[in-house]
């Protein structure tokens, strides 16, 4: 049996809402103990310079590059990397010798698959230094080399997963719902299909935001006093990534949210929690045959009107919708807890994508090891 080890994974999605640092003890394969959670939100002003970089990356053509003040930010995020990591070993009571590995994902600036070009911010010497643990970073990189979309990567997380569910109705549907929304599809013989389904909530932060100046629809209470705008909805749900014949990956400015004029404030929110609802059915629609089970993760699932619109939409197919935590899991630490898994299987070599997870043309393995004793260049 392959050594057990113990790996800390590095989560700052989509949302760009925080650091989630998770701990998994894990061969990389079968083997999955879930161990602790920590969420380190950023505050404003830091959110804003994350925002911000999405604009200066625009101009990026090779990954390497960048511009304005990507270069000082990828520094600043990685030192609070560091410091979360020190502030979670600090509440486990463990030492970093106790660590094995981390799995850093960094920030994504930008994303466009069609060009085979993803950029993470993110230092993995840096972090390597600063923590004294050794770092598995960059883990899209190289499916992307490989003709893969270079996400989503935690289909095969999900699929480890899939087997601790007591009494599962197969085929089982993991839902990711982040700022956007990914799915895996499971079934008992192995088969693995993921994609990304749509926005998930980032049209939502952005509509509240500009309109009540609050960074998320808690609970889905703004959205539960509007009605769905129906044209509206229409409108994002006819866009061709729906009905493109492959599935494809999503960067966060795919999905503009609506204008000003289009909705009042409960409306939008309204229509917009709908939108995300429905996208990820209509994306399923692609898959080889109807979910039985639906596990749903990630911020959205604290958002009931998103999840009644889930339950209602899904069960009109006969399929069951829990979330996470009903399923026996922690939907906000499982993308922290994935990047953890991976780091151990790219450090075992073992494939982190598959053809019918990103389109890669084989299954690869990925990301970039920064040793914790090796010098910094800079
Ligand atoms: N209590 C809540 N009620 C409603 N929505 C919530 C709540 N808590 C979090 N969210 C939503 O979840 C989002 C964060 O979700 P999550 O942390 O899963 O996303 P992420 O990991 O940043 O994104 P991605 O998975 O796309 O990389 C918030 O921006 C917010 O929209
Ligand atoms: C390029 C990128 O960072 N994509 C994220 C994003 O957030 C959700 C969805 O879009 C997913 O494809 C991916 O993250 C998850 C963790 C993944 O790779 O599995």
């Amino acid at each position: 049996m392959a050594e057990i080890r113990t790996a800390i994974g590095l989560m700052s999605g989509t949302s760009m809402d925080g650091i989630d640092v998770a701990l998994v003890r894990t061969d990389g394969e079968t083997v999955v103990e879930r161990g602790g959670f920590l969420s380190v939100p950023y505050e404003p002003a830091f959110r804003d310079r994350l925002k911000q970089a999405l604009d200066d990356a625009k101009s990026i053509r090779h990954r390497d590059e960048r511009p304005g003040d990507l270069s000082s930010l990828e520094r600043d995020l990685t030192l609070r990397h560091a410091e979360a990591v020190a502030l979670f070993l600090r509440q486990q009571q463990l030492k970093p010798e106790q660590i094995d590995l981390i799995g850093f994902h960094g920030q994504t600036v930008l994303h466009r698959p069609d060009q085979a070009l993803t950029v993470q911010l993110g230092d993995g010497p840096l972090l390597a230094t600063e923590s004294g643990i050794d770092v598995v970073y960059d883990l899209r990189a190289n499916d992307m080399v490989h003709g893969g979309q270079g996400a989503p990567l935690v289909p095969v997380y999900h699929q480890a997963l899939a087997h601790q569910i007591p009494a599962a109705d197969w085929p089982v549907c993991f839902v990711n719902i982040g700022g956007i929304s990914n799915l895996t599809f499971l079934e008992r013989d192995g088969t693995i299909i993921g994609f990304d389904s749509g926005p998930g909530n980032t049209l939502i932060d952005q509509w509240v935001e500009a309109h009540a100046g609050i960074p998320y629809d808690d609970g889905g209470r703004i959205a539960s006093e509007g009605s769905v705008i129906m044209a509206l909805a229409e409108r994002y749900l006819d866009n061709p990534f729906f009905t493109e014949e492959t599935r494809r990956s999503l960067d966060r400015n795919d999905f503009r949210p609506p204008e000003g004029h289009e909705a009042e404030l409960s409306d939008g929110a309204r229509t917009l929690a709908f939108v995300s609802a429905a996208a990820i059915l209509k994306s399923a629609g692609h898959l080889p045959s109807t979910p039985k089970t639906y596990v749903i993760c990630g911020g959205g699932r604290l958002n009931r009107t998103i999840m009644a619109d889930l339950l209602r939409l899904a069960g009109e197919e006969g399929a069951r919708v829990v979330t996470a935590e009903q399923a026996g899991f922690d939907g906000d630490a499982m993308e922290a807890e994935a990047w953890a898994y991976l780091a151990v299987r790219s450090a075992r070599g073992l494939p982190l994508t598959f053809p019918g997870t990103t389109g890669v043309r084989e299954p690869v393995s990925g990301g970039v090891l920064a040793q914790a004793g090796a010098e910094l260049n800079d």
